[in-house]
């Protein structure tokens, strides 16, 4: 494993893309996202949210809350077709995923396109064929590391996450006050650009959406060149996404508190994410 790095908004910027003349909203990427159940049908409306704010040509939504959605987010395509990555498993139940939409996920998992594999779907990240970037938080990452016969994280977080991500053969994002992103050739970063006043609920379903987004938009311009992203690929990416996540989070802290930070919910966060995104591309 290398020395990890600290994600700057200079290296953030350099990973996000302004549109120009020549694009289109196909050239600009199209997300496809699986996300979402009766049950927590929220984290689908977050994740939409915040792929849409993070700036894409279209949001593919194919989950199991497309009435929320489309209320929230009428822009939002349901229809099937086709897409430069995948967001799965936010406001999903690992212990209660309907077969048909396991079926689905599974088939996502077993294709070439780049994966974000959140919350429910993590287990099933498990021998993917497709680079994927799992996002757990700490609970969810020993859970994942149980399903590939590895002890709990314990206090070595870098360390850790490393481990995890060279067993699955791809990308890890673990989330925490400090978030690590590894790729299995040993790349790490450390990012820090947040405030605790992201622990709050579903501001995690608004990072799976920025870096469905940011991933999309990668994998587009990647298909350009005629060439596709892999597992390693994904880690500069999923940096790049929470630095933006947690600068977007910065920004509704000091809006809530006029200036003070201020308590946030995880809407307020996707809500400041073009202000992340420009705040990033002035670097
Ligand atoms: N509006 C919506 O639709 C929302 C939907 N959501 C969706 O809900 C689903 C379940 O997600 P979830 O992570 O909240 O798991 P949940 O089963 O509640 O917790 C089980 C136990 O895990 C632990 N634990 C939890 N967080 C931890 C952390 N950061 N770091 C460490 N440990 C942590 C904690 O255990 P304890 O530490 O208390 O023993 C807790 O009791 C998922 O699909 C998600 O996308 C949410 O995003 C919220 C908004
Ligand atoms: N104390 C903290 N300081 C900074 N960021 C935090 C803190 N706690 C959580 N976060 C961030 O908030 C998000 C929480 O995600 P997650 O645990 O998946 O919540 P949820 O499942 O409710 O969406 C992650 O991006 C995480 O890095």
């Amino acid at each position: 494993m290398g020395e990890p790095v600290t994600w700057t908004a200079t290296d953030a910027a350099a990973h996000l893309h302004a549109p120009t003349a020549g694009d289109d909203k196909y050239s600009r990427g199209v997300v496809g996202v699986q996300t979402g159940s009766a049950q927590y049908p929220g984290a689908a409306v977050l994740g939409v949210e915040a792929a849409w704010r993070t700036g894409i040509g279209m949001v593919r939504y194919l989950g199991a809350a497309r009435e929320p959605v489309m209320a929230r987010r009428p822009e939002t395509v349901t229809a099937d077709g086709r897409v430069q990555a995948w967001l799965m498993g936010s406001g999903m139940d690992a212990a209660a995923l309907p077969p048909a939409v396991a079926d689905d996920l599974r088939a996502a998992l077993a294709g070439t396109l780049p994966a974000v594999v959140d919350a429910g779907a993590l287990e099933l990240a498990v021998g993917a064929a497709a680079p994927v970037v799992v996002t757990p938080h700490a609970r969810e990452h020993d859970v994942l590391r149980k399903a590939l016969g590895l002890e709990p994280a314990g206090a070595g977080r870098v360390a850790a996450a490393h481990e995890t991500a060279a067993a699955l053969g791809g990308a890890v994002l673990l989330k925490g006050a400090e978030t690590i992103v590894t790729t299995p050739s040993g790349w790490t970063a450390r990012v820090d650009a947040g405030t605790p006043w992201l622990a709050t609920a579903g501001t995690g379903d608004v990072l799976g959406g920025v870096l469905g987004a940011v991933v999309a938009g990668a994998q587009a311009r990647a298909e350009a060149e005629g060439e596709t992203l892999g597992a390693d690929d994904l880690g500069p990416l999923a940096a790049t996404a929470a630095w933006v996540h947690g600068r977007a989070g910065v920004i509704a802290a000091l809006r809530a508190g006029a200036g003070m930070p201020g308590p946030i919910t995880a809407l307020d966060v996707a809500l400041a994410l073009p202000e992340a995104v420009a705040a990033a591309s002035r670097h």
